[in-house]
């Protein structure tokens, strides 16, 4: 850390909603105070909620309590960080910052914030179970302790990857960050699918998870690409070859592969729109 950051352990969060829940919960479960973490959120409801479910300290907005955080996390949406930065910066000088918002370049968060010491990240849901998957850019000014500050918070939430190239992030949003709902999607999709078959939604349920969970753990442990274990699933003239070839037939791989065009291009597009100087 420079000689002008805090030293202490303690983290903000700016925004205390579905993301900051997810990080907030792998920091406890690897031992981080609660007491320690600090949470600005306007939302009286969800205050309540963060208190009940994680016992960390709350407040309506920013306040001079900020001054004892070391590292301030950004979890905001892309449409409010620009007010909410203007409203906290004073308060938030000598931190480092970590922002998870989709599509908000650094160029922007360091402008507003007026501070060069940002890193931007683009985390996802599952951190909260600590298998999230995030990346992470750092600007030029960010020290090496820096990044090792941001990393001790991460890697509790699952595995990270830093970025070369800030324009990347948008990429990792439509792949990992948005990711998780894709896979819900398809999960809801095996299970209406099962009910329709006569299965109880509890066995579809049951059935729809573990097979997301296993067969991401045999594509995890397994040296051979998706498409060979997908080929040791397709017996020829068998049951998954009749799916995969309805599949193939509506261009279901074409029209997933677009929707990840148009989530990457809705964070480009979040960055031009709410992230101007
Ligand atoms: N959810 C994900 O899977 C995910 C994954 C990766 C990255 N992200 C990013 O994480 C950020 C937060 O997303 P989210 O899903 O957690 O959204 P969210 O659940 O809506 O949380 C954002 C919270 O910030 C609060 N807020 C609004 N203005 C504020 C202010 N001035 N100061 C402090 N807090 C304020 C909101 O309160 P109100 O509801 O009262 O406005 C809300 O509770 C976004 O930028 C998103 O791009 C999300
Ligand atoms: N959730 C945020 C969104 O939908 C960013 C990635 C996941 O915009």
């Amino acid at each position: 850390m420079t000689s002008s950051s805090s030293t202490s352990d303690h983290i903000a969060f700016i925004g205390g909603g579905n993301m900051a829940s997810a990080i907030i919960g792998g920091l406890l479960k690897q031992g981080t105070a609660a007491g320690h973490i600090q949470v600005v959120e306007p939302f009286e409801e969800q205050r309540s909620k963060l208190k009940k479910q994680f016992g960390v300290q709350t407040s309506e907005g920013p306040s001079a309590q900020l001054a004892s955080a070391a590292l301030v996390v950004w979890a905001v949406k892309p449409q409010t960080f620009k007010e909410a930065a203007l409203q906290t910066r004073f308060h938030t000088k000598h931190a480092l910052h970590l922002s998870v918002a989709a599509g908000i370049r650094s160029d922007s968060i360091a402008h507003w914030l007026g501070t060069e010491r940002v890193v931007r990240s683009m985390p996802n849901t599952p951190a909260l179970v600590g298998q999230g998957m995030t990346a992470l850019f750092a600007r030029s000014a960010v020290t090496a302790a820096d990044r090792l500050a941001v990393e001790r918070v991460i890697k509790t939430t699952g595995e990270y990857v830093w970025l070369d190239e800030e324009t990347h992030l948008d990429a990792v949003t439509a792949i990992s960050g948005s990711g998780p709902a894709y896979v819900f999607y398809f999960i809801e999709a095996m299970i209406d699918a099962g009910t329709g078959m006569g299965l109880s939604r509890e066995q579809a349920h049951k059935l729809a998870v573990g097979t997301f969970v296993g067969s991401s753990a045999l594509a995890r442990a397994s040296d051979e690409p998706p498409e060979i274990l997908r080929a040791r699933v397709t017996s020829k003239g068998g049951t998954t070859y009749a799916a995969l070839t309805s599949m193939e037939q509506d261009h279901v791989k074409l029209l997933f592969i677009r929707a990840m065009h148009a989530a990457k291009q809705r964070a480009r597009e979040l960055g031009d729109e709410f992230g101007s100087a």
